[in-house]
């Protein structure tokens, strides 16, 4: 597939969701407030985020730091000149990918498998894991018949790593679903190529690991060299931005020309150390206690994918137990962990004002054909202020972000499901970043293209050049 000249946001929002607001019963909106995040609110998450940058920068307060802000030794943006075959991995969320990427001066060719990872494999062993890995690849590049090739591999491993070098990462922590404790603290790419080792089938040449932030700000940038940031809002959490190198005080590498290198925020994990207490919900409690990682990733679970529907399912059940949604009727279908999906809230939303066509379709999904239109009122409403809640504070991170980088006009690249399909997301976010912005900036929000693929061939590229000019 090659990628359109013209990367498009998605369409912004039709409907104006007042109305929702206007009818839902006094009770819920009274429950659902905390929800509604202020300005002073917002602005108080800022000052925090940014302060919590600054310490996860510098080298005296990082160990101490929850948002740890690790260099990513990807230290240029692409030219849009880069040339090559590239194989790529994408393993960290609901999807592992494996993919063969061509760059041909402004042109990009992908074609990408997907490989399931077992339950089982997500807690496994490290041997299992990257076993698997291995078998995966070794099937692509049968299937794509590329045995007699050497092909650069960009490997986008989306959790926290601490990286040693372009093609070294030591895993900080599993995040989104995995748990297999022997890989804590290993270096990745030593574990894949271990497994490739055991294989011998295939001759890969693993030059590049990184996650998907950097993917998404990489092939924003391809397009667009306003690029600066990168952001993610699927299955979880992050940002990254281009920094000075000077302020990178973990990062001890020459400079390589640029004076700049990306910053993986870690964003996810911003309010681990319990500053966001003010803001948290009991039902946001709940999640995080019922989680794999209770008390990690705080951040994350008010965002991204994993979380916002089992936020929703829970205040329904509490709404029908109270008496207050489905003539206090279907409370068991609720108790089933998991059931309203975060596809669900955006399926909600975008009906048009008075309309209820897909939320009925999702009552019918779950089993309830009885609903009024009062319930469905109240259930959009639910779901319309855990998505705000997401956009809003989305949006406050891209704020400080943008004023980091301090450049006047700043181009936010953006991938996930979240942001991608839920229907009013992208309005919400660009809204509240022109209140919370400060004057002097411009910013536009750009929909990543495949940042996980395209973004790990040309940081493979960049790192095979470099190579190639040590080796000359
Ligand atoms: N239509 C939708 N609207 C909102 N959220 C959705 C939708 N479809 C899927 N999601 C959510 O998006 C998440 C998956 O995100 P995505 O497709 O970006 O994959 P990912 O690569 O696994 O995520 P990550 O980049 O965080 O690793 C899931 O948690 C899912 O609940």
């Amino acid at each position: 597939m090659s990628c359109p000249s013209k990367i498009c946001n998605p369409p912004a929002a039709g409907a104006d969701d007042g109305w929702v607001e206007e009818k839902a019963s006094p009770e819920i909106k009274e429950a659902m407030k905390p929800f509604a995040l202020d300005e002073a609110t917002l602005r108080k998450t800022m000052a925090l985020f940014l302060d919590n940058i600054e310490r996860g920068l510098k080298k005296a307060t990082h160990d101490e730091a929850t948002v740890k802000c690790f260099p990513t030794y990807v230290q240029d943006l692409p030219q849009g000149t880069e040339k090559g075959k590239f194989l790529a991995l994408d393993l960290g969320g609901t999807n592992f990918r494996v993919l063969l990427v061509e760059l041909d001066i402004g042109k990009c060719d992908l074609q990408s498998d997907i490989y399931a990872v077992p339950h089982d494999v997500m807690l496994g062993t490290g041997e299992q894991l990257f076993d698997h890995i291995a078998a995966s690849l070794a099937d692509f590049v049968t299937k794509h018949q590329l045995e007699a090739e050497v092909l650069p591999l960009g490997f986008t491993f989306s959790f926290p790593l601490v990286q040693k070098g372009l093609r070294s990462g030591l895993l900080v922590r599993w995040t989104k679903g995995f748990n297999i404790p022997e890989v804590l603290g290993g270096d990745v790419v030593q574990w894949l190529q271990e497994a490739l080792e055991r294989r011998g089938d295939i001759k890969i040449d693993v030059c590049a690991i990184l996650n998907d932030t950097t993917g998404t700000l990489m092939s924003c940038a391809w397009k667009n060299p306003e690029c600066r940031i990168g952001l993610i809002i699927g299955t979880g959490h992050n940002g990254c931005y281009l920094e000075a190198q000077a302020n990178a005080e973990l990062f001890d590498e020459p400079d390589m020309g640029s004076g700049k290198v990306i910053i993986n925020l870690e964003a996810a994990a911003f309010g681990d150390d319990g500053c966001l207490e003010y803001m948290l919900t009991d039902v946001d409690k709940l999640v995080d206690g019922d989680s794999i990682n209770p008390g990690k990733q705080i951040y994350e679970k008010l965002i991204s994918g994993m979380y916002l529907g089992e936020v929703a399912r829970l205040y329904v059940q509490r709404f029908i137990e109270g008496d207050l949604m489905f003539g206090g009727n279907h409370a068991e279908v609720f108790q089933t962990k998991e059931v309203f999906e975060t596809a669900m809230i955006s399926d909600v939303e975008s009906d048009p004002a008075g309309s209820f066509q897909k939320t009925q379709e999702v009552l019918q999904k779950l089993g309830i054909p009885d609903a009024s239109e009062q319930d469905m009122i109240n259930l959009r409403f639910i779901c319309q202020s855990i998505s705000r809640r997401s956009a809003h504070l989305t949006a406050a991170t891209a704020c400080v972000l943008t004023k980091k980088v301090n450049e006047p006009k700043i181009v936010i690249g953006i991938d996930g499901s979240v942001y991608k399909f839920h229907p009013h997301f992208r309005k919400l976010m660009k809204a509240k970043m022109q209140e919370l912005m400060e004057p002097g900036f411009e910013f536009d929000l750009m929909l990543s293209e495949d940042g996980s693929g395209r973004g790990a061939a040309l940081v493979a590229a960049m790192a095979a050049m470099r190579m190639k000019d040590q080796e000359a």
